[in-house]
């Protein structure tokens, strides 16, 4: 893996001439994890998509860049909510999907290493269906961390998972990103402390960088009032 780049993006984003968010200016430091709140419909989502240089049909007034000058394409994992695996494939099969699709010879004994570092050994044959909300989840994550990219991003990752599994993905999840850039949309304050280095709270004014990563109630109060 490359050495993971700080992200910058500045500007204002529209949809149809009306304003969604901005102007803001946020740096997502190089190789730390930064959380992304606030109020649904705010544009958390939009925000990724366009990071990943993703359709959004939204108007993008700024600049996106990386702090080695190297284009992002290409560079980054994508997690999103749902674990988007295709139903009619075996977990080993769904975790191989991006070499497949690359038309690439996938590494097996990668894709089983990985598969035995998110706790699935032993059910590599099985299909989606076979696998509980959590273990589709875990898959997901294994599917991430195959394609091995400096840069990570998940979308509400673990919003469907009930507590105590979600509370052993988020430990999953730090140890496995651990040193890439990681860039996580989340509602849930408790979790964007615990995972992160910095958190980022969008408002249709713009973004402010939230510093105290070490009181999830702070935060929360905080957002309350930006909500009311
Ligand atoms: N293609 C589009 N055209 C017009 N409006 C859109 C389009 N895509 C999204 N929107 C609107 O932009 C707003 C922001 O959407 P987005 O999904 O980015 O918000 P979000 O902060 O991620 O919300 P949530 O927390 O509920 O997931 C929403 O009101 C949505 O309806």
């Amino acid at each position: 893996m490359t050495t993971p780049p700080a992200i910058h993006f500045t500007g204002k984003v529209q949809f149809g001439g009306k304003p969604l968010f901005g102007p803001v200016d946020i740096t997502c430091p190089a190789g730390q994890w930064t959380s992304i709140l606030g109020p649904s419909g705010v544009g958390k989502t939009t925000l990724l998509r366009l990071l990943l240089g993703l359709e959004t049909g939204a108007q993008h007034d700024g600049k996106i860049s990386a702090s080695d000058g190297e284009p992002l394409a290409g560079r980054i994992a994508y997690m999103a909510q749902s674990d988007l695996l295709f139903p009619w494939l075996s977990l080993l099969e769904n975790v191989v999907t991006g070499a497949r699709l690359r038309s690439e010879t996938p590494d097996l004994d990668r894709a089983h290493e990985v598969i035995a570092q998110v706790g699935l050994a032993g059910h590599e044959h099985k299909k989606p269906r076979a696998l509980s909300g959590g273990m589709r989840q875990r898959a997901a994550l294994a599917r991430t961390l195959m394609e091995n990219r400096p840069i990570v991003m998940l979308d509400e990752p673990l919003s469907a998972l009930d507590a105590c599994t979600r509370a052993e993905m988020q430990e999953l999840l730090d140890h496995a990103l651990c040193g890439k850039t990681v860039i996580m949309v989340t509602h849930d304050p408790a979790e964007a402390c615990r995972l992160s280095n910095q958190i980022i709270v969008m408002s249709r004014g713009g973004a402010e960088l939230w510093a105290d990563t070490a009181s999830s109630d702070l935060l929360m109060t905080h957002m309350r009032g930006l909500a009311a």
